[in-house]
């Protein structure tokens, strides 16, 4: 199996294999694409998961706004497309989402008595050789809806303890190699070392498995440009606290509901005022940054000059002209 130390390096890899020894060409719902089937790859350091490709421009406030979209359970299309405004073309109703709306398969308990998350969990102490440790995902009663715009693409999740370190395969029936990978290995492996911090375990490996992984015509000349641009940033992937994380990401996600709603602003101060660890501070540093991008205020500059250089990086990348202005006005 291919390894790679990190995912910036499997997903340049992975891209250009596709893009370039793709095995089929065909057109799954009209959709002209190229691919590869039964494809799979390990990471050997999943926290590692930034995508510093300059000409990607990934968006890291979107991925961090839908992995903690999943923790809270959540389904509500207001929340997700307040950061990416192609979330509504998959929603059925425009108010919900169903088959990407992971979060509320995985830690909803749905009148349960406890959520997978929370099974999964238990399972791992009693039994920390277990097999079966399983999150499911994908749900056949998916394919019974007339036309339906939102399928799993994830067909599950599952965790291994060996050697006292927690691996995780993630399963999916189809991953677009350019786009929704990005979203999916940063949300899993944010999710693997979620549940690593619980069971106070370090991280082990990260596997990825998938049907079909695919590149969409429409984005090859996108793909060459990316796939030509030489990585030149790297940065190392901040860590999750070692303590119980839930308390502060349920403290996190009230103030994003404020931003989002745009109720409050938050300058650093009021940020450092918060409860919550340095990890959780910068995110929502990030999140306040995106308040001030999406409803077109200028960034404050104590925010941005807070954040950690990878998150600057970032910020920079995928929004030049915002951070300019603010390099500008700084120097009035
Ligand atoms: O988490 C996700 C959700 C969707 N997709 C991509 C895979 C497919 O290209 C497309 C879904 O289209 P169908 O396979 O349902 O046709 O979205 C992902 O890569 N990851």
């Amino acid at each position: 199996m291919s390894t790679y130390e990190n995912f910036d390096s499997a997903y340049m890899s992975v891209l250009n294999d596709i893009y370039n020894h793709a095995d089929f060409f065909n057109q799954p719902r009209g959709f002209q694409s190229r691919e590869k089937i039964a494809y799979h790859f390990r990471i050997n350091q999943p926290v590692q998961r930034g995508i510093y490709n300059q000409k990607r421009k990934c968006n890291i406030i979107f991925n961090f706004a839908e992995v903690l979209w999943y923790l809270t359970g959540n389904n509500r299309l207001d929340y997700i497309s307040y950061y990416n405004k192609k979330m509504p073309d998959y929603s059925m109703d425009g108010r919900i989402l169903t088959g990407t709306a992971y979060g509320s398969k995985l830690f909803n308990d749905k009148g349960q008595q406890s959520s997978q998350w929370q099974n999964v969990k238990d399972l791992l102490i009693k039994d920390p050789d277990s097999k079966r440790a399983v999150l499911q995902i994908f749900d056949g009663s998916e394919l019974a809806i007339p036309n339906n715009l939102d399928v799993s693409c994830t067909l599950g999740l599952q965790f291994f303890i060996r050697d006292n370190h927690l691996d995780m395969i993630a399963y999916m029936r189809a991953n677009d190699a350019f786009r929704g990978i990005v979203s999916d290995v940063f949300s899993f492996t944010f999710i693997q070392e979620l549940m690593a911090r619980e069971l106070h375990i370090p991280v082990g490996k990260y596997y990825h498995s998938v049907g079909t992984m695919h590149i969409y015509e429409p984005d090859n000349l996108w793909v060459t440009h990316v796939l030509e641009t030489p990585n030149e940033a790297q940065f190392k992937f901040p860590e999750m606290p070692l303590e119980n994380n839930w308390d502060m990401i349920q403290e996190l996600m009230a103030y994003e509901e404020k931003l989002r709603k745009n109720d409050i602003m938050m300058d650093w101060q009021a940020i450092l005022a918060t409860h919550m660890a340095p990890y959780w501070q910068q995110i929502l540093a990030l999140f306040s940054i995106y308040q001030m991008i999406h409803y077109n205020k200028k960034i404050d500059r104590t925010v941005f000059d807070h954040l950690l250089p990878i998150y600057q990086y970032f910020v920079r990348n995928k929004w030049p002209k915002h951070v300019v202005n603010l390099e500008v006005d700084s120097n009035e």
